[in-house]
């Protein structure tokens, strides 16, 4: 569980958002939407403890916090040695069954991959690290039709397990969540619905 009161992020002297209260679940999906530059990762980063520069209170209870920035780090290697890093070895053949189910080669160097490739892979190392709550920055950016809703049904399920708080600006594809919505500089629970 994530309770926030009466949070407010500055940047020198402007406000870049304000969060009165909200509280994020054991369990669920939170799907946070808002413009480019509202402050939709910064919030995620604040969440998630990496970043600590704000007023109020975040009292993040979840004990295994695991986070899927935009750009996720890679190791020099191939795809099958970046996975192997991070995965159990159940984990690990069930995600390469994935990636061979769309095509992705595990062999190559993983900077040989195209940008929807990278991102698959990246999504699914970190979705499966066992974790009490995956904070997901955008992972969904380069992803085709295809790709989307096999990763958004996967997310779906798995939300009735742990809590997943995910930021996109998905359009199109359906996810069910409870929407967090930025707003006029402030953050609020829209209810949960269909995006
Ligand atoms: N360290 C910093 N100092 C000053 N301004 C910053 C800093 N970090 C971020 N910002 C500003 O805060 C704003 C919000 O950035 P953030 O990346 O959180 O937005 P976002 O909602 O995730 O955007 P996008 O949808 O484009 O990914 C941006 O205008 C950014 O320039």
């Amino acid at each position: 569980m994530i309770e926030i009161k009466n949070v407010k992020k500055n940047f020198g002297q402007v406000t870049l958002f304000e969060c009165k209260n909200l509280t994020f679940e054991k369990k669920g999906l939170y799907v946070i939407r808002g413009p480019n530059g509202c402050g939709k990762t910064t919030f995620l980063k604040m969440l998630f403890g990496k970043d600590k520069e704000y007023s109020g209170t975040i009292n993040n209870l979840f004990k295994k916090n695991i986070m899927l920035p935009q750009q996720p780090y890679f190791f020099r290697g191939t795809v099958e040695y970046n996975l192997g890093l991070a995965l159990s070895h159940e984990r690990l053949k069930y995600t390469q069954g994935v990636l061979k189910m769309f095509g992705v080669p595990l062999k190559v160097n993983i900077n040989q991959l195209s940008s929807g490739q990278k991102q698959l892979v990246g999504f699914l190392r970190a979705f499966y690290i066992p974790s009490d709550v995956l904070f997901l920055d955008e992972p969904d950016s380069f992803l085709d039709k295809d790709v989307k809703e096999f990763v958004y049904r996967l997310i779906e399920d798995e939300a009735q397990k742990r809590c997943i708080i995910i930021v996109t600006h998905n359009q199109g594809i359906s996810l069910r969540g409870t929407v967090i919505r930025f707003e006029n500089g402030q953050i609020a629970k829209e209810g949960e619905i269909n995006i």
